[in-house]
């Protein structure tokens, strides 16, 4: 039996990170008994290892909680998880699209943030009832009215019913339950029409194989059912459909309004297409949802393996990753450099730590990564445009009318003392202000920064500047024409492809410099001189010498025999020429790594 849409209520919760949504989500999951002692680990719907040492969420997961209301009804509450970092920003509208309200958790001690602001937008634009939520009242810094002025002046909500609660402590959190049944509405749907469902996410589990989330608009979806999904035709026949509380567990249906699983044989996630439209094979619905347009990677890098012998592991390994993470692209790429890898596209910088962090670590692959490029839109004298995700693959000069950069739209939100130096970190990297209003205290700054920008080390130079204060978030605007020329890196007069990057001929030269004296620290003294230069085009514009170490053949030839001294040095030589001659300069990993997390320091 399904449950009546009068007792169903979906929800999200939104929250700037470390606001205490992980910590409120457990709550209410202990509060209706979802999970009992034993099992209840901190932090369950943070599951992924590298999440939970992050204590970042990355995947949006949905639980299913019973609850018994002061109405005396029972109501099912389904809780669907959503991405608290602003490269899954777009995850986070996909899954607000499966549901009806938002809990917006704002730390009572911090106050509004700027992510609080973008993803409360992300939930407005989904229609959402908003229920506001202070948490952390337990601490003493925490100023409720404050905060409550917050909301109102600047996400324009009522505040004056907002709940205070420490997620912590367990203070208020029957009062969070009891505000989910009486101030979210109920779904809507009809469970005579023919099935409809939203395809929200899915995934690959090594138990259950590609498990799909879907909320149940119309009909009902069950065990053994023929299903269709529309965009891409694909019919299966459903052998498994459950719920998370949040444990799996099997049910014999789902109804409208609801949120659950279902698994059917699919053989990959590429097979299902988020925001696809589910419909049942014999009975399908006249027509379909919206849908969603694809994720599209912003942030391009070449992962190879340090070891060549590797490249099919790690083939294999990308593939895994990607049963799970639609959003992360890879395609074959050959550096001369770096010999055989993939080319990989992400959603941001922190996506691409991610990952590689996993391919390390859950696959144990020693990698290389070549500087982050965003795409640029190169405009050819022939009229042709195209996407340049790698900036090794530039065509000449000559044959280019301009190139484009993506641009963004920045909401930094920041103690006015650090307001400065922000604002000086914006206009070194080529920002163009567009507002500066005041939060109570704190100084809002929207910017327009070229992507390129902030791709490197923006966030992690925001945070030091503003002792972890300043909040950021930012949305792609559009591509701009650009004065931006290919910095070309050479070590030991040989290009290193994988160090070359577009940069605005402004920064060119700083920027060359900045990453010969990086390497010059990176890589370790060989036994000849290596000369590294930074180049654009054939214009070298830096350089820097890695001095040889000189291996001293010679200590132990007693003084005396002077033709035997120069016999080894000569050979010393020779193999000097030998090691040149098969360029091989050692790079270390690091080296690229550290390269290309350049600072302005
Ligand atoms: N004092 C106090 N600390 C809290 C409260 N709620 C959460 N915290 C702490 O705040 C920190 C962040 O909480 P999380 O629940 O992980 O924050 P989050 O918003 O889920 O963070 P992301 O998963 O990164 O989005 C943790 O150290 C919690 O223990 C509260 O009510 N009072």
């Amino acid at each position: 039996m399904t449950t009546p849409l009068k007792n169903i209520r979906n929800f999200s919760i939104v929250a700037h990170i470390d606001h205490g949504k992980s910590t409120l989500a457990d709550r209410l999951i202990q509060m209706t008994g979802g999970l009992d002692a034993r099992e209840m680990k901190e932090q369950v719907l943070d599951s992924m290892e590298i999440e939970r040492e992050r204590g970042i969420t990355i995947k949006a997961q949905t639980v299913r909680l019973k609850y018994r209301a002061q109405d005396g009804e029972d109501y099912v509450l389904n809780l669907i998880d959503t991405p608290g970092h602003v490269d899954f920003a777009y995850e986070v509208s996909r899954s607000m699209a499966a549901v009806e309200g938002s809990l917006l958790v704002v730390d009572a001690s911090q106050g509004v943030e700027a992510q609080t602001l973008a993803n409360v937008y992300h939930a407005l634009d989904a229609n959402h009832e908003i229920v506001p939520v202070l948490n952390k009242v337990d601490l003493p810094a925490a100023d409720i009215p404050r905060v409550k002025a917050q909301i109102e002046d600047v996400i324009g909500i009522d505040a004056s019913d907002a709940l205070e609660i420490s997620a912590k402590t367990g203070v208020g959190i029957d009062t969070v339950l009891e505000a989910i049944v009486t101030r979210l509405p109920a779904p809507k749907g009809d469970i005579n029409a023919p099935l409809k469902a939203l395809l929200v996410d899915s995934w690959y589990d090594t138990y259950l194989g590609v498990v799909v989330l879907v909320r149940i608009i119309d009909g009902v979806m069950k065990k053994n059912q023929k299903i269709r999904m529309m965009a891409s035709g694909a019919v299966y026949e459903l052998d498994r459909v459950g719920v998370f509380t949040p444990k799996l567990v099997e049910v014999p249906e789902l109804g409208p309004g609801e949120l659950g699983m279902f698994t059917a044989s699919i053989k990959e996630v590429a097979d299902t297409n988020v925001g696809d439209t589910i419909t049942e094979d014999k009975k399908p619905t006249a027509k379909a949802l919206p849908g969603f347009r694809p994720a599209q990677p912003v942030v391009f890098c070449g992962l190879f393996p340090v070891d060549a012998s590797d490249f099919d592991e790690l083939r294999a390994a990308m593939g895994k990753l990607r049963l799970n993470d639609a959003s992360f692209s890879f395609e074959m790429e050959t550096s001369a450099a770096l010999g055989f890898g993939f080319r990989c596209g992400f959603l941001g910088l922190l996506h691409l730590e991610i990952i590689q962090e996993r391919l390390s670590r859950e696959f144990d692959l020693d990698l290389i990564a070549t500087a982050p490029s965003v795409v640029y839109e190169v405009v050819l004298t022939n009229g042709e445009t195209i996407h340049l995700h790698n900036p090794a693959d530039l065509p000449d000069v000559m044959k280019i009318e301009e190139i484009r950069e993506p641009w963004i739209k920045a909401t930094i939100l920041t103690p006015d003392d650090y307001l400065g130096a922000i604002l000086k970190l914006c206009q070194d990297r080529r920002g163009i202000q567009r507002n500066l209003s005041y939060v109570g205290q704190r100084a809002l700054v929207e910017y327009e920064l070229p992507l390129n920008e902030v791709v490197f080390d923006f966030y992690d130079r925001l945070k030091s500047i503003s002792k972890g204060y300043a909040s950021f978030d930012y949305q792609l605007a559009e591509h701009r024409a650009g004065d931006l020329v290919k910095l070309s890196i050479l070590v030991n007069a040989e290009p290193v492809d994988a160090l070359s990057m577009l940069v605005h001929r402004t920064v060119a030269e700083s920027r060359g410099r900045v990453m010969c004296e990086k390497l010059k620290e990176l890589i370790p003294p060989h036994l000849f001189v290596i000369p590294i230069q930074a180049a654009i085009g054939g214009k070298i514009i830096a350089r820097e010498t890695v001095r040889a170490m000189r291996k001293d053949v010679t200590a132990k030839c007693y003084g005396g025999d002077a033709t035997r001294k120069r016999k080894l040095l000569e050979k010393q030589k020779a193999g000097k020429k030998r090691m040149r001659q098969f360029g091989s300069v050692e790079i270390p990993q690091e080296a690229f790594i550290k390269a290309l997390k350049m600072g302005d320091d």
